[in-house]
């Protein structure tokens, strides 16, 4: 408890008169000492008290505020600490209170009570949690039928550069709760008419990163469900805005160690891709191009510059290369590919300033079974993810270079682009979309059915306070968009349940991927049809299977009209250098293959035809031989009848020949009578020796078998047989 210290002091001086006047003689500052001792004992102990009663009421407002969430609408806000890296030259405002109205900032109070506001440190998850994707929004545009959404609008404040903390730069933003926005022009200290008159205004928004904000904080917030949602066939759009070096390109693309949205959006995509489809049923195109000077440029394949057209898909441009990738890392090599193409400069600002925008397009492909009707159908999601060049302040000291050329044609597009969020705000009929390349590309992303992230990227340093603060504007005001609820890309593809349909689809979407290495190979098999198809009809036999095969092939080939839907005209347009690559040594090997079909139906062709011209001439040979054999048969015949005529002795066992030839001899039928049969001639029948009776039979010459008959299949086969 509090003591006097004067009465402690008199105490003691009266118990020892003789010491105290002793000290005092020794040394004259000895009670002040003293006296400072006590005093700093004691401050101390009301420092500890005090501290003590602070916490009990802190923990006593925080219980309250939990029982009642409306309690934190109050109009006197302190802004919290600020982030470490700001700058804290401006102590004296540190504590200043911004009395807020309904949404800006009114007037300035100073400080008596500590803060109440939630603390700064609350994981970022919670923000992402709340915002979920926007909700539908209820007006006149539910009463016609049509469901609205909103663009929601994120705002990202950078650590303080170098060069602005060289140049002793204040901070001009504060963060509050993740979501609120509070912009404080500091005056020059110098300039006295305006440092009573400091200005604060006050934005709220979706959500809102300090500069201590993680890149996966960024991307789990801001564009994470877009990712889910494009799997299920609806179309986002994530892109960012702001002024010159506030950090659009660290956002989107960022560094090695600190990979922006776009490598991880492509990273989750193909993740959740993964998990879904084991069959690889999802299909995924990326293309990438720049606007730049008001030409775009396809960034995957430089080369003329591209025309914008409008169809049924909305505004495409003409030529740009899609490229079918099938995995992260595949994407990761293509955009690194695309980044180098990408006209970066350095300017007053930012070292490597984009002096393009730049928009990285991903179109997902999939067949899905609906759950309400069990048809089979096809969807597709598409994400652009954007990243603007940025506005810049072009000084009158600037020349008509390059980059103040480049600048112009940068804000004149910007400018466009507010000009369509005006009139799409103030809900105008007629959206100035063709004013520039840049707003005609985003017409889907902005007016279409979309759900559209805008990222506002701001500076925390007060020399960009004009920039920060046209940027919140802008980005303020885009919140006020209304989108129409995105609805899912699907053809309907009456499919039935049977294996036969199933394996035909599965068969048809081969034939739709590989569209391209067919029409390779289309023109080389065609001629090799031909040549196996006069192959075979010169060789007279029925063409081989193989053959029927390589017809029906280029047919086959042939995209069917009926189902040429948008994935067919992507499919047919779509390749990469490895899928290039792999389609020319597909073709190699079909043709390398058909060549050996070929080969080796030749062969066996010329095989057959040596072995029919062997059994041939084996046949004559052997048919020769039994000719003779007969010619000498009824020769000596001949001879035996003419020595029996003439009365002299006949050789019987010739007669025992003969007979037993004649018994071993098949009845000749009419019909079956062949060149190699014994004619018998209706002669009368002649008695023989041993008084038997028998027609005598003439043996006619044996004549040459027709050459049609000896290539009879059963010929050879019924000669040896009799
Ligand atoms: N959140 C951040 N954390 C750390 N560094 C950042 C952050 N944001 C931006 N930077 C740094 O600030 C500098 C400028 O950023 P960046 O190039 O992304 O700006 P920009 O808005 O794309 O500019 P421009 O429009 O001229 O291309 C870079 O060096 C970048 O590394």
């Amino acid at each position: 408890m509090p003591v006097s210290t004067r009465s402690k002091i008199s105490t003691e001086n009266e118990r020892n008169p003789t010491m105290q006047e002793q000290q005092r003689l020794r040394n004259p500052h000895h009670g002040l000492k003293e006296k400072l001792k006590t005093l700093t004992l004691l401050y101390e102990q009301q420092k500890q008290a005090s501290k003590s009663l602070r916490n009990s009421n802190t923990a006593m407002r925080e219980r309250n505020s939990i029982a009642n969430p409306n309690s934190t609408i109050t109009k006197t806000f302190v802004l919290p600490q600020p982030p470490s890296s700001s700058n804290n030259d401006d102590d004296a405002k540190e504590n200043q209170n911004l009395i807020v109205g309904q949404d800006r900032i009114v007037g300035f109070s100073y400080p008596r009570k500590v803060s109440t506001t939630t603390s700064a440190a609350a994981p970022v998850a919670a923000v992402a949690r709340r915002l979920s994707m926007p909700a539908p929004v209820k007006g006149k545009e539910e009463e016609l039928g049509k469901c609205v959404s909103r663009i929601l609008v994120f705002v990202r404040v950078r650590p303080m550069s170098k060069k602005e903390i060289q140049l002793s730069s204040r901070c001009c933003v504060r963060i509050v709760n993740h979501r609120d926005v509070y912009l404080t022009e500091s005056a020059n200290e110098k300039d006295y008419l305006r440092l009573n008159r400091v200005k604060g205004r006050h934005f709220a928004f979706d959500g809102s990163f300090s500069d201590s904000a993680t890149q996966l904080q960024v991307y789990s917030t801001t564009t994470l469900e877009l990712v889910e949602a494009v799997l299920q066939g609806r179309n986002g759009s994530v892109f960012c805005y702001g002024a010159t070096g506030a950090g659009k390109t660290y956002t989107m693309l960022g560094t090695v160690e600190n990979p922006g949205v776009m490598v991880l959006a492509i990273q989750d995509l193909f993740s959740k891709i993964r998990q879904r489809s084991c069959d690889g049923s999802h299909v995924v195109h990326l293309s990438y191009l720049e606007v730049y000077n008001e030409t775009v440029r396809d960034l995957l394949c430089p080369g003329r510059p591209l025309v914008l057209r409008e169809d049924k898909q909305g505004i495409v441009a003409a030529g740009l290369t899609q490229y079918r990738a099938s995995s992260a890392d595949e994407v990761m090599v293509l955009l690194q590919q695309g980044n180098q193409n990408r006209t970066t400069e350095p300017t007053r600002a930012n070292e490597t300033s984009s002096r393009s925008h730049a928009i990285l397009q991903v179109v997902v492909e999939f067949r899905v079974r609906d759950a309400a009707t069990t048809d089979i159908v096809n969807r597709v999601g598409k994400l652009s993810l954007i990243d603007l060049a940025g506005s810049e302040r072009a000084l009158a000291t600037d020349q008509r270079t390059l980059r103040s050329l480049e600048g112009a044609n940068i804000n004149r597009s910007l400018l466009a682009l507010s000009s369509c969020i005006n009139a799409l705000v103030e809900g105008k009929k007629h959206i100035p979309y063709r004013n520039s390349k840049l707003t005609q590309l985003l017409k889907d992303s902005l007016g279409g059915i979309c759900n559209t992230v805008m990222i506002a990227n701001i500076s925390p340093s007060s020399l960009s306070f004009g920039e920060t603060q046209n940027t919140v504007h802008w980005a303020d005001r885009a919140k006020e968009i209304r989108l129409k609820v995105s609805e899912t890309n699907e053809d309907q593809l009456p499919i039935h349940e049977t294996d036969a349909d199933q394996a035909k689809l599965i068969h048809e979407l081969q034939k739709e991927n590989h569209e391209i290495r067919m029409q390779l190979a289309g023109q080389q098999q065609k001629l090799l049809t031909l040549e196996a198809q006069s192959l075979a009809s010169h060789s007279s036999t029925p063409p081989a299977p193989s053959d029927a095969k390589l017809s029906t092939t280029p047919t086959s080939a042939q995209p069917s009209e009926k189902r040429r839907t948008r994935s067919s005209f992507l499919a047919g347009t779509c390749f990469t250098p490895e899928t290039k690559k792999k389609g020319v040594e597909l073709a190699v090997r079909t043709l390398q293959r058909t060549v050996k079909a070929l080969e080796a139906e030749i062969e066996r062709m010329k095989k057959d035809h040596v072995l029919k011209l062997k059994q041939k001439d084996d046949l004559i040979r052997e048919l020769s031989q039994k000719c003779e054999k007969q010619a000498l048969t009824t020769r000596e015949v001949g001879k035996r009848e003419v020595t029996r005529a003439a009365g002299l002795p006949v050789n019987e066992p010739n007669n025992v020949e003969l007979k037993s030839h004649r018994l071993r001899s098949p009845a000749p039928t009419a019909k079956k009578r062949s060149f190699w049969d014994i004619t018998t001639n209706n002669s009368p029948s002649v008695t023989t020796s041993n008084g038997r009776k028998t027609r005598s039979h003439v043996l006619s010459e044996p004549t040459a078998p027709p050459r049609s008959m000896l290539l009879q299949p059963g010929f050879a086969r019924q000669k040896a047989n009799s």
